[in-house]
């Protein structure tokens, strides 16, 4: 698919099936019934009310016009009629205010009822539609584009917000105005009724049209908000790059494209659109013409001559057509109709809004529905205090590649067949294979090999940021799927290899996840983790705001803030990904000693590329192509003179000393990962 290019052909379009609206509504409505009654009954009675002075008009006239006319209010004993003409139009007057009173009232009940009503469920689904965001697992994120999602929890939420705010008011407001109106029009007279109400099955056709016309344009267009986000807010976190790349220009060039996709397909579903309203505008005008024409003769002339045959109780009804149509009725007749055939071509409107929240729904939706959750078992096995015994068993991974997902690309040409062929790369390649080790309570465990041999990967899956496609990960003898998430990853203290330091403050981010920590655990353990020294140093100590994703730390302090994050959260087993690569050797070797003190009484996996820091470890394993090809403590595996041993010799500067053998298996390493990352 063209349009498809520079877009992840895997990513969700987070499309769902239809009559996800309906659903929503439905299932958030239930605790907002009161407003919603408020609302519907208020638009009805605003609207009921809103015929009476047409109404009123006509019988004034008539009564003032027509000597034997004399004055009466339908459903009003004569009685409480006035007598004089002067206390009839005074009555006429006081009913009118009374009925722009109650309207006015009616109009804003409704309006509030409606308004609490969308702003109520907007709220509670946006907060869902998060947190059903945040219970999806890790495998999601990497195919999904940020963008995408906010457009999905911001834009699309609104929309759905938007059309309850006007949409549903509106669409009762006018079927109580169509079936007042028309039960009114047919009480007067049907047969000038019916040439008013002759526009209703033409403005229904031509509405159906418009529905099937702008649907899937509204769908690509909503695909192409979250494509233009998405490259938005990629360009924003990546400023640092684009600048000192000089991308600017190329990045531009990206943006105007697909701003550029978005203007097609937001101006295709316009083009429809804007036929739609004068159409809708035609159709009633002629309508309000033929009604015009035929009432204006029969005040004339009588009634028409071609309705002369019809008897005058056909079916037992009475017609009407041998009667005349007095001015006042006509006068009548006339506001209605306007009041009638000029609200429908509203209803173009509402169809519209309709068309626009349907397709927000259906994203909105499939992410509430979104099953790639990372389950909780239903039965947990507790943890009886940690051990930290960690046990892997055969275990083989392969990242998902999302085959599963739908590209609607950004042309609006939803995928039928959940993806095309020709993007399908063939079978992705297992990143961790047949890897089984064993670490006992209190042991420490370092894990080396070359980049890309798996080694993050393998970590990632202790704290079931990922599970295994085969074999078992156990902490204290039990299948890590068995144990509950929140006890698993508060046993396991994971510090990323690139940590994310949340926009806030440095005190605020050690805290986080120990929300009840002290002030002065939270000093001790930055401590421990090297970081107290340069904390204090900041304008504002700990209460110094750290930026943006930590922008305004260092490399090797954002690492430290983790560090000490996971410090304070004292778990029975620690996994450091390269927890201390950003720092120097003069800092990592304070850290490490700290961590030596931690580690004394916990089980620590720790990866590393700067093997000093493993040497000590009670056992090492390398990792290559994403077995486990050696393992061992540090004195063995350098007699081992294999993978570990060539390593270390290239650390400690000894390059003159390795074999070929190692730069030819290096180069082919190398080759091996960047086809991979081609394909
Ligand atoms: N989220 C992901 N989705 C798909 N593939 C991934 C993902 N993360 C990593 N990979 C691939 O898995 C392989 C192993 O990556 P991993 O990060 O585990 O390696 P590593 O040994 O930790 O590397 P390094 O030493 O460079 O950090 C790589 O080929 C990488 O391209």
């Amino acid at each position: 698919m063209a349009t498809a290019r520079g877009r992840d052909d895997d990513a969700p379009s987070f499309a769902s099936d239809g009559g996800s609206m309906w659903r929503l509504y439905a299932e958030y409505g239930r605790g907002n019934r009161s407003l919603a009654a408020v609302g519907t009954v208020m638009a009805v009675l605003s609207r009921v009310v809103g015929l009476l002075p047409a109404l009123l008009l006509g019988l004034a006239i008539d009564a003032v016009l027509l000597a034997d006319r004399p004055y009466a209010l339908p459903l009003v004993p004569d009685a409480w009629i006035p007598a004089t003409a002067a206390g009839q139009v005074w009555l006429t007057v006081g009913l009118l205010v009374a009925a722009t009173a109650v309207g006015a009232i009616a109009s804003y009940l409704q309006s509030y009822g409606w308004n609490r009503f969308a702003q109520n469920i907007q709220h509670a689904l946006r907060v869902d539609a998060y947190e059903s965001m945040q219970a999806l697992d890790r495998s999601f994120f990497d195919r999904t584009r940020t963008g995408e999602l906010l457009a999905v929890l911001n834009n699309d939420v609104n929309q759905l917000e938007s059309f309850l705010t006007d949409g549903v008011s509106s669409t009762l407001r006018l079927l109580a105005l169509v079936l007042g109106v028309g039960a009114i029009m047919l009480a007067l007279n049907p047969v000038l009724a019916l040439a008013a109400l002759v526009a209703v099955p033409v403005l229904g056709a031509f509405t159906v049209a418009f529905v099937r016309r702008v649907q899937p344009k509204y769908a690509a267009m909503r695909a192409s908000v979250g494509s233009l986000n998405a490259r938005l807010e990629n360009n924003v976190g990546g400023i640092e790059v684009i600048k000192t790349e000089h991308a600017e220009a190329y990045e531009a060039d990206r943006v105007r494209d697909a701003s550029r996709e978005y203007y097609d397909a937001n101006w295709d579903a316009i083009r429809t659109r804007i036929t739609f309203f004068p159409g809708l505008s035609a159709i009633s005008g002629l309508s309000f013409a033929l009604t015009f024409v035929v009432g204006a003769f029969w005040v004339l002339n009588g009634p028409p001559t071609v309705l002369a045959v019809v008897p005058e109780t056909a079916l037992g009804v009475r017609l009407g057509v041998a009667d005349a149509v007095t001015p006042g009725e006509f006068v009548t007749f006339m506001l209605y109709t306007q009041q009638f055939v000029w609200p429908l071509a509203q209803f173009g409107q509402i169809v519209n809004n309709y068309q626009r929240a349907k397709a927000s729904s259906e994203r909105v939706y499939g992410v509430l529905t979104a099953d790639d959750v990372t389950a909780d078992p239903d039965d947990p096995v507790p943890f009886d205090g940690v051990a930290g015994r960690v046990a892997y068993e055969d275990v083989t991974f392969t990242y998902p590649r999302g085959p599963d997902l739908v590209d609607d690309g950004g042309d609006g040409e939803v995928g039928e067949d959940g993806g095309s062929e020709a993007d399908e790369p063939g079978d992705p390649t297992p990143v961790i294979r047949d890897v089984s080790f064993d670490v006992a309570p209190g042991e420490t465990v370092g894990i080396v090999g070359p980049t890309g041999s798996g080694k993050s990967t393998l970590v990632k899956l202790l704290v079931r940021l990922y599970d295994p496609d085969e074999g078992v990960v156990e902490v204290d003898g039990v299948d890590v799927r068995d144990r509950s998430l929140a006890e698993l990853r508060r046993a396991v203290g994971y510090v990323a290899q690139e940590p994310f330091l949340f926009y806030g403050t440095v005190r605020e981010n050690i805290a986080y996840g120990t929300f009840d920590a002290s002030d002065a655990d939270v000093e001790a353990a930055a401590k421990r983790a090297a970081a107290h020294e340069f904390i204090a140093n900041l304008p504002d100590g700990y209460d110094s705001v750290v930026g943006e994703r930590g922008v305004r730390l260092s490399g090797g302090q954002r690492q430290r803030v983790a560090l000490a994050r996971t410090i304070l959260k004292d778990p029975a087993i620690l996994v450091l990904d390269e927890a201390t690569s950003h720092v120097d050797t003069e800092t990592e070797a304070i850290i490490q000693r700290s961590l030596a003190e931690l580690a004394t009484d916990r089980t620590t996996i720790a990866i590393a590329h700067r093997l000093s820091t493993v040497k000590t470890a009670d056992q090492i394993l390398v990792l290559e192509g994403g077995r486990v090809v050696e393992a061992g403590t540090h004195d063995a595996l350098v007699a081992e003179d294999g993978l570990y041993a060539n390593l270390w010799r290239v650390q400690a500067g000894d390059i003159d000393d390795l074999p070929a053998s190692f730069f030819e298996a290096a180069i082919e390493r190398r080759a091996a990962i960047e086809g991979g990352e081609d394909d």
